[in-house]
């Protein structure tokens, strides 16, 4: 049994329009994925901004409502607000964002911010709290008189500390980090990527990471799942989806990394040039005659690709 399930799950926002304020259509953020997050591991959730994958990590720590599907935690059902209550789902799952000078409310102290979530699931003293979160500035490796301080007197690389420091104050089991990395510079990122590492072994966290960016979470997910147009185009392991990539969606995610070495850069731009062309000239190859993706379709034990039956077949054959 994996530690999360995601099964079928979509999230579909009403349109409305006119006099009546009827509903017209609907944004299909999340439109039938499945995934599986085990314990301890790395889940990349990867895709290009609109793709739905900020809506699918909001659903899972129940901040947003799911149309349809389910969410399984450790095989039990807590799609719905009153299940997650009944096994303290909220306490074992917690949430790193992005931006974390708007995540951190800007007129509470440290020690406030991080202690809110103990408050919410735990009785503790004043000492045992101060002494709580001391202690979990220090596992993030921030001095202890931070308590005192206020969001905005320290970088950005500090704050996400802060961030992961509130999102581990309840032992949680599972961390959505949405981004947790993208508003720093790269020094600051390998730093915040590398704590997050040893926490993760420390405590046995499971992450589902949220990125736009294949580079940065590369040495962190063992298992990935790329997103596009509320659906997943591509499915595998760190070394299905980075050797042997077979979306052109996929392939155009790896073609944005930026390559260290200088005399590769004109042969990296020709490649770039070459994926965009393969992409825009057969366009009925990546999505049916409604525009949507194809449904995902199993290629190896652990690579499946969402592409037209008779290309799923023409892999297979390749790779059999
Ligand atoms: N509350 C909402 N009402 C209507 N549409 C929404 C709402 N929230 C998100 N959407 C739409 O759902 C789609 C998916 O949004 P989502 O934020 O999940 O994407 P994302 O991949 O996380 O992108 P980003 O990284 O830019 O946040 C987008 O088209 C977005 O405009």
């Amino acid at each position: 049994m994996s530690l999360i399930e995601i099964k079928d799950l979509n999230i579909h926002y009403p349109i409305r329009s006119g006099f009546f304020n009827r509903i017209t259509d609907y944004v299909y953020a999340v439109d039938g994925i499945n995934f599986d997050i085990e314990e301890g591991e790395t889940y990349g959730l990867i895709g290009e901004s609109g793709s739905g994958k900020s809506t699918t990590g909001k659903a899972i720590v129940g901040l947003e409502k799911v149309t349809s599907g389910q969410i399984l935690y450790n095989g039990q059902d807590v799609t719905n607000r009153h299940e997650r209550k009944k096994i303290k789902y909220n306490k074992d799952v917690q949430m790193i964002f992005q931006d974390s000078m708007s995540s951190l409310n800007p007129r509470k102290r440290i020690e406030d911010i991080i202690a809110e979530p103990i408050r919410n699931f735990e009785s503790m003293t004043d000492t045992e709290e101060r002494d709580r979160v001391k202690e979990l500035l220090d596992i993030v490796g921030m001095p202890s008189d931070s308590i005192y301080k206020y969001p905005h007197e320290f970088s950005g690389g500090q704050r996400q500390r802060i961030g992961v420091a509130r999102a581990v104050a309840t032992h949680p089991k599972l961390i959505v980090a949405d981004e947790p990395v993208s508003a720093l510079d790269l020094s600051v990122q390998a730093q915040v990527l590398n704590f997050m590492k040893q926490i993760q072994k420390e405590f046995n966290i499971s992450y589902l990471f949220i990125s736009h960016d294949l580079g940065v979470v590369k040495h962190m997910c063992r298992n990935l799942a790329i997103m596009h147009r509320g659906r997943l185009v591509e499915v595998g392991t760190r070394e299905d989806i980075y050797n042997n990539p077979q979306h052109i969606y996929t392939k155009r995610l790896l073609a944005a990394i930026p390559k260290v070495n200088p005399s590769g850069r004109e042969a990296d731009k020709a490649h770039r040039r070459e994926v965009e062309r393969e992409f825009q000239d057969h366009q009925d190859k990546w999505y049916d005659k409604d525009g949507k993706v194809f449904p995902l379709q199993q290629i190896t034990a652990t690579h499946s690709v969402a592409l037209p039956p008779d290309e799923v077949t023409q892999i297979k054959s390749e790779v059999g």
